[in-house]
This record gives C-alpha cells, sequence and structure tokens, in this order.
C-alpha cells in the first residue's frame, strides 16, 4: 500500500506530536505542584482513599487479630491457638520453635515468625500466620499476635464455633503433656514456683493399673473421681463448694500412698503435701491453704499423729484465737472456709488408727468417701504378681497355695511387693513369697496364743471395762487371729457398723 505522507511530512507530525506532548506533561507537572501547593495534604490523601476503594475490587477475606495480651493480662485464645497450631503443621512448614525446660517432659514445638498455618474446620479454610514485631525502642518488648483470616461469611462459625474449639484443644493439649508436682514447703523452690510452697516433678510411678487392691473397689475410686471433676455445675446449682474429701485409713504398706500418687497421676491434679507439724496456728493454715492452686490434691498424712486431735469437750474449741493450730480450725477449713479457696480441689487424710480419729473429723460431711486399704487380697496379690513377674495366668503352680496363705494370713502389699522383687525369677520370688507368708503366719499364732493367755489373765481381775484389753476376731478364712484394740472404739467396722471398704457421706 502507498504511504499518505511522504517522510518529510511524517517527521514534522512526529516533531509536532513530541513538542505537543511536552507542553501537556509540563503542564500536568505545574499543575501537580501547583495542586500540591493549594490542595492540603489531608484532602489530597483522602481523594487518593477514596480512588483506591472506588477501582479496587473488594476482598472476600476477614482478618482476625490475636495479640498476646490483652492489657495487663495475657490472652487465652492468643496461649491457645499457640498450642493448637503445633498439631496442624504442615509438610510445607518450614521453620518451628522449639523449647524444653528442665521440668518438662517433652520438647515444646511451637510456630516461628512469618510462618503459615492453614487449617480446615468444617469445610472452610483458614489461614494462621505468626507474626513478631521488633520494638523500636530499645526496652520495649516486641510485639506478638496471630493473624486469622478466613472468609468474611464465615465470622459467625469462626467466633461461636472454631474458636471454642481451639480453646478447648489447647486445653487437652497443656492436660496431655502437663507434669504432675508435688508441693511442700520444705522443697527448695524452682523457677515458676510461687508463694509459699517449693515443688519438684512426682516422680512417683503409681497408677490405677499398678495399685493392688479389689478391683472392684478400684472402679468405685476411678468412678468417684470422675463424678467429681465433671460435675462443675451441679456443685454450682446446689450452692455447695466444688471439693471433695477423702480418708484413707488401714495398716501401714496397704497403699495408702501410693492411692495418691495414682489419684494425682490420673487426674493429672498436683500434690500439695501438708505438714501439720510445720504449721503453728489457725491463721497460718489458712495462709497456707489459700496458697494451693485449683485442680489440686492437698494431702495431711497420719492425721492422728500429725496434730493433737483432742476432743473438742478439751477446751480446744473453746480457744478461738488464731495463735494456735486447732482440730476446730482443720475442721472449719474442711466446713466451709475451703469454698473460699478455690475450686475443684481434693482434700485427702491417711491414718493408720482410723479409730484414733476425733468423731468430729469422721462426721457426715467432712469427709465424703471413707476408704478401707487393708491387708493383701487375693486379687490385689494376682495384680502384684502380674505387674512384678509379668505373670498374668493363674496357673503357676504355686499360685493355689499363695491364695490360700493369703486369705488366712494378714500381710500388707507392701510386704508381698518386697518379696516379689527379690528375685527375676518367677519360681524363686514365689517360693520366696510362700515362705514368707507362712513365717508370718507361725508368727501371729505364737502371738495368738500369747494373747489368749493375757486375755484369760484379764478375765481374773474384776472386769474391768476401760482398761485396755485384747479381744480376737474372726478373719476371712476363719482363722482366729488376735488384735488390740480400746473398748468402744472403731475396729474393723466404719463407726456405723458397716464392714465395707469404701463408703460415702
Ligand atoms: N496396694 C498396693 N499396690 C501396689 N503396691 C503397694 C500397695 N501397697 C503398698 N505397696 C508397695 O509398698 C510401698 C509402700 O506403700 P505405701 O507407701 O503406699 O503404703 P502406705 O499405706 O502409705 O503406708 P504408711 O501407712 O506407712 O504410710 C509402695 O511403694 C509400693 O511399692
Ligand atoms: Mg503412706
Amino acid at each position: 500500500m502507498a504511504s499518505m505522507f511522504s517522510t518529510s511530512e511524517m517527521s514534522n507530525i512526529a516533531s509536532t506530536l513530541l513538542s505537543t506532548y511536552a507542553s501537556f506533561a509540563g503542564t500536568l507537572m505545574l499543575l501537580r505542584s501547583m495542586a500540591r501547593e493549594l490542595i492540603p495534604e489531608q484532602l489530597r490523601s483522602y481523594f487518593f482513599s477514596l480512588f483506591h476503594y472506588l477501582f479496587t475490587p473488594p476482598s472476600t477475606d476477614l482478618t482476625l487479630v490475636i495479640n498476646e495480651s490483652s492489657g495487663v493480662s495475657s490472652n487465652e485464645v492468643y496461649n491457645a491457638a499457640d498450642l493448637y497450631l503445633a498439631t496442624k503443621i504442615s509438610p510445607k512448614t518450614e521453620r518451628l520453635k522449639l523449647s524444653k525446660t528442665e521440668r518438662q517432659k517433652n520438647f515444646a514445638i511451637s510456630i516461628e515468625k512469618d510462618e503459615e498455618v492453614v487449617d480446615i474446620f468444617e469445610g472452610i479454610e483458614l489461614k494462621w500466620r505468626y507474626n513478631c514485631i521488633e520494638p523500636r525502642e530499645k526496652h520495649s518488648a516486641e510485639k506478638k499476635f496471630f493473624e486469622l483470616s478466613f472468609n468474611k461469611k464465615f465470622k459467625d462459625k469462626i467466633v461461636d464455633f472454631y474458636l471454642p474449639h481451639v480453646l478447648a484443644r489447647a486445653k487437652q493439649i497443656k492436660e496431655e503433656s502437663k507434669v504432675v508436682k508435688i508441693y511442700n514447703r520444705d522443697c527448695p523452690r524452682g523457677d515458676d514456683d510461687t508463694g509459699i510452697w517449693g515443688s519438684m516433678n512426682l516422680e512417683h510411678p503409681a497408677t490405677f493399673d499398678t495399685v493392688a487392691m479389689d478391683s472392684e473397689l478400684k472402679k468405685m475410686i476411678i468412678d468417684d473421681l470422675e463424678r467429681f471433676v465433671r460435675r462443675r455445675e451441679f456443685y454450682k446449682k446446689v450452692g455447695k463448694a466444688w471439693k471433695r474429701g477423702y480418708l484413707l485409713y488401714g495398716p501401714p504398706g496397704t497403699g495408702k500412698s501410693s492411692l495418691i500418687a495414682a489419684m494425682a497421676n490420673y487426674l493429672k491434679f498436683d500434690i500439695y503435701d501438708l505438714e501439720l507439724a510445720s504449721i503453728y496456728s489457725n491463721s497460718d493454715l489458712r495462709n497456707v491453704l489459700l496458697s494451693t492452686t485449683n485442680r489440686s490434691i492437698i494431702v495431711i498424712e497420719d492425721i492422728d499423729c500429725s496434730i493433737q486431735v483432742q476432743d473438742r469437750e478439751n477446751g480446744l474449741e473453746s480457744d478461738n484465737s488464731n495463735r494456735r493450730l486447732t482440730l476446730s480450725g482443720i475442721l472449719n477449713f474442711i466446713d466451709g472456709l475451703w469454698s473460699s479457696c478455690g475450686d475443684e480441689k481434693i482434700i485427702v487424710f491417711t491414718t493408720n488408727h482410723k479409730d484414733r480419729l476425733d468423731p468430729a473429723l469422721l462426721r457426715p460431711g467432712r469427709m465424703d468417701v471413707h476408704i478401707n486399704l487393708s491387708y493383701c487380697t487375693v486379687d490385689a496379690f494376682r495384680i502384684l504378681a502380674s505387674n512384678y513377674l509379668d505373670i498374668s495366668n493363674r496357673d503357676h503352680p504355686l499360685f493355689g497355695e499363695i491364695e490360700s496363705l493369703i486369705q488366712s494370713t494378714e500381710v500388707t502389699p507392701a510386704e508381698v511387693a518386697e518379696e516379689l522383687m527379690r528375685s527375676e525369677d518367677a519360681d524363686l520370688a514365689l517360693q520366696g513369697l510362700v515362705n514368707f507368708i507362712k513365717h508370718k503366719r507361725s508368727k501371729c499364732h505364737k502371738n495368738e496364743e500369747e494373747v489368749a493367755e493375757i486375755e484369760e489373765a484379764n478375765s481374773f481381775k474384776s472386769g474391768n471395762e476401760e482398761k485396755e484389753i485384747s479381744v480376737t476376731r474372726k478373719r476371712r478364712s476363719g482363722v482366729r487371729i488376735a488384735t488390740r484394740r480400746r473398748p468402744g472404739k472403731g475396729g474393723t467396722k466404719d463407726r456405723l457398723g458397716r464392714s465395707a471398704k469404701m463408703f460415702f457421706h
């Protein structure tokens, strides 16, 4: 096609266009600099935002910012997200934070700055991002926060269901990884200890699997604990403090302390070992108890020895002063005052001599559950044999003999356990146990004869009822074993004359 313009005409047109553009650009620059001078900064940025708003397509996403702290207190959602997201790490994640303190059992893993984690909740995609902004000033703290982004239309669902799910899951993770601690006033104080208690990790390995006792009794205890922890609303409804008291009684070596450790390990509750000997007054007791945390077990071992639990009529109750520790101080705490000491607490008293306890301590409402841990039963022996020697079938030739010996002799689980530990060879260990029980049994018979003699001698004296006497009682298999008790007190039955291993008030 022939050109409409000659070459010289074309170059004229080009130079005209160029000079026109130059003068236009010059005019624009002039206008801009005039606008900069004439239009105030605020108005200009307003126009800029308006322009941006009108010509940028609207975002469908919503981002929630979850700061590390809300005001002075820490933000529960932030802490929960930190734990929760550690379980959502995907193969795409490139950097993670890892830590472990001396007391922690496992490594703590969390996501690192600028990492993104994608979570799916009921088909909705959510993006979490962890941000950490360095402080501008030297001494101020860095600002840490999570950003949670998702489609706007799911806002209600995320706030009403997803975030509560994150909180619940985080609580579960925390409980699973919790290291149970034992607090004692004499323990050296660790970094994370506050108040008057020092603590260390509870290394006691006892669990409900290892504690040897009747399986029915064990089940009742576990059921009772589970009912207690899930009844927050019930306790609120009936206006009762959310506490439960257990009295464990029985001879030494029958598993009272082991049971407490098993309870703590099962519930993941810390233990506060309260030695009454180190407490000098009721107000001291109150302060000590007020400084215990929720979800804990307060233990007072050997309650009959640790305080002179004297009859109320002996004047201790009339001593209202807070200057000394009295039985009524302890009872007040059990009855009512401990409702001001937080929630979800268990108190356990142990004693070898229930019959020596003041009736005021045994009255209904004081200790909710009384548990009798007694001499080794056949059921308990089977558990010990399985745990110590890995013998789970009952076919060992010595089982029959041992079981009948156990039924007729007062032998504690601690004694049985000690015998079973003597050898790794099951035959040797079980034979050792047979010899031990036989030896003990013959000693018992000897004592029985001696006691019978004393009894006979006593019967010749003028029948003084108040004097300590010996009685014989029938045990499980019918072998008569002598025990000593004061007339009118405890014995093997509870206060109400029931002989159950566990009863509730
Ligand atoms: N029921 C049991 N099941 C398993 N092991 C037991 C049991 N009873 C005792 N033992 C063993 O005996 C040891 C001592 O038991 P534990 O300290 O629990 O007895 P206790 O009833 O608290 O005694 P005490 O009245 O002297 O405080 C335990 O470490 C454990 O090895
Ligand atoms: Mg004990």
